[in-house]
């Protein structure tokens, strides 16, 4: 008997990009999922052996890396935030392109808590930041925030932000600059690297196909 494939989906901006590739791929959910009033979690799709699950992007990671999901799709943000060994990420999808940075205050920073080697640092990527500040030889304190890091500088909580940049419109609203790139994100296929040993055929047969799609979109 076939069991079910579980593939986690973010529920938020990727979602649009990934559903044609993973279309093209053969994952294909219920008409339901597109309803946008439907509370459902969890949506069956044309292949019966196949189902999606939504949830935030953070949690994607966690789902695959303790195998409640055996694959999905995520921003290589989490993936290198969580460095969960148990996640396999083979396909970069060349899609939710963004980059991770450290911005601080344009007029300069007027914080308390910084000196040369210890800063304040507000982030939804605590482990991420600490390791780059770290190669650095400085010790980043993190204060973990799960959206708005913004605010952060201008209300006294952190001296600095590490957070997504895009077009860059949020932090210059936001009276904020960009200082360095930590990290160049875009949106990947991961795998449970268990359920890839115990139905290698399967789990093999998916990085293929979304392996081709990737090929042919870097060929044409
Ligand atoms: N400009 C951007 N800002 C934020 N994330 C972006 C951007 N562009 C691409 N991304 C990708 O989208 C992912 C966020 O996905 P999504 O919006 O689905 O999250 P979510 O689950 O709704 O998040 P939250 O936990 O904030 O509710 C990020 O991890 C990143 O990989
Ligand atoms: O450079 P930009 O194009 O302005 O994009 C960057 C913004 O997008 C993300 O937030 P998102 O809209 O995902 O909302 P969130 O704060 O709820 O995570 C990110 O946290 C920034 O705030």
């Amino acid at each position: 008997m076939t069991s079910t494939l579980t593939f986690a989906v973010p529920k938020g901006r990727i979602l649009e990009e990934a559903l044609p590739l993973m279309a093209r791929a053969g994952i294909v959910p219920e008409p339901g999922f597109h309803d946008k009033k439907n509370r459902a979690l969890s949506f069956a799709c044309e292949d019966p052996h196949t189902r999606i699950i939504r949830v935030r992007a953070f949690d994607v990671a966690t789902f695959v890396a303790h195998g409640a999901a055996q694959a999905g799709i995520v921003g290589s943000d989490v993936i290198e935030e969580f460095d969960y060994s148990d996640l396999y990420a083979p396909v970069d999808l060349d899609i939710g392109h963004c980059r991770l940075s450290i911005a601080e205050p344009k007029d300069g920073i007027e914080g308390e808590f910084d000196n040369a080697s210890h800063l304040r640092v507000a982030t939804k990527y605590p482990n991420l930041t600490r390791r780059w500040f770290e190669a650095r030889g400085i010790q980043a304190e993190c204060v973990k925030l799960n959206g708005a890091m913004e605010l952060a500088p201008s209300l006294g909580l952190a001296t600095r932000i590490v957070d997504l940049v895009s077009t860059g419109t949020t932090l210059r609203e936001n009276g904020l600059v960009e200082t360095a790139e930590l990290l160049p994100v875009s949106a990947r296929l991961i795998v449970n690297r268990a359920a890839l040993k115990t139905d290698p055929e399967r789990l093999g047969a998916l990085i293929e196909s979304f392996r081709a799609l990737s090929d042919s979109a870097k060929a044409a």
